[in-house]
């Protein structure tokens, strides 16, 4: 069985005349590492909505079709529940973090669902250790960079040891040293601690450089699905649709590179490409 699975489902908010979402399949195992992507106004946030339980338990609107998390449907979870499963990270760091303090940050979550303390000291030292801050548990939360209240926001997610955890464009407020260290974050704990991740972003040399598996959204439909290479090889498309290519992949692309073994997706296959290139 999936870890989710998502079948046919089509979303309208209240009082609009579109859906938001439109009939969407998709079927996701655990250990995954996904990026959306997609214009704006594509539905990626209101994917997310409907994965992290918001919608329905904190925006209405028609709903069809269903969302399965371990087979059963997600909108059966209460948001208590589903806030351990799925741990959600989204693009503001200011507007997530509340408490003047790392640790009370991340204590929160954890006091409020009633673990013992020294349950929650330990899983407050492997989630920041886990995101690579273990020197920053009790500094003011209000004296740290974007980058860092990021990693804040992620390792308090984190600290409920979701399965699934769900980030909507975590780096839109940072640049571009601080997006590259949120993304090898989120590369290690998928790869070293397992954890399954669902990532929105619009800065697509991220995703091609990190997720195993891509979906672009379009006025409200799954356009395309897949491994980084088949959907970025989709350059024509994905320019008439406004979803930026990776530079390197667009000049590899320009000069005969088509598939899997030959498209670079990060700066340093393009280097290689490139070579074999010049010495031919
Ligand atoms: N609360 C809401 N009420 C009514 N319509 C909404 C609401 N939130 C989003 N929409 C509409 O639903 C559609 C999808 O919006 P959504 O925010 O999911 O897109 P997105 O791909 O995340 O866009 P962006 O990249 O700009 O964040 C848009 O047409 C948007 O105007």
């Amino acid at each position: 069985m999936a870890l989710l699975d998502i079948k046919g489902f089509t979303f309208s908010y209240p009082r609009s005349s579109r859906p938001a979402l439109k009939n969407i399949n998709l079927s996701v195992e655990k250990g995954e590492f996904i990026g959306i992507t997609g214009p704006t106004g594509a539905g990626k946030s209101t994917l997310a909505c409907c994965l992290n339980g918001i919608i329905p338990h904190f925006q209405a609107g028609k709903i069809q079709g269903q969302v399965l998390l371990h087979g059963k449907s997600i909108f059966n979870y209460s948001p208590a529940r589903l806030s351990r499963q799925v741990g959600s990270v989204f693009q503001d760091p200011e507007a997530q973090i509340i408490f003047e303090e790392v640790e009370q940050e991340l204590a929160f979550g954890l006091e409020n669902l009633g673990f013992p303390p020294e349950e929650i000291a330990r899983r407050i030292s492997g989630a920041l250790e886990a995101v690579g801050i273990a020197g920053l548990r009790h500094r003011p939360t209000a004296a740290l960079s974007g980058g860092e209240k990021q990693r804040v926001a992620i390792a308090a997610a984190l600290a409920m040891l979701p399965e699934i955890l769900l980030l909507d464009e975590p780096a839109s407020e940072l640049d571009p040293l601080g997006t590259e260290s949120i993304f090898q974050v989120l590369n290690r704990l998928n790869k070293e601690h397992g954890i399954t991740i669902i990532v929105i972003e619009q800065k697509t040399e991220q995703l091609a450089a990190y997720a195993g598996r891509i979906l672009v959204l379009d006025g409200g439909e799954l356009v395309m699905d897949g491994e980084p290479w088949q959907v970025f090889s989709r350059m024509e498309e994905l320019d008439s649709i406004g979803v930026r290519v990776p530079e390197i992949t667009r000049l590899a692309w320009m000069l005969g590179g088509r598939d899997k073994y030959s498209l670079p997706l990060t700066a340093e296959q393009g280097r290689t490409f490139l070579e074999r290139v010049l010495r031919k």
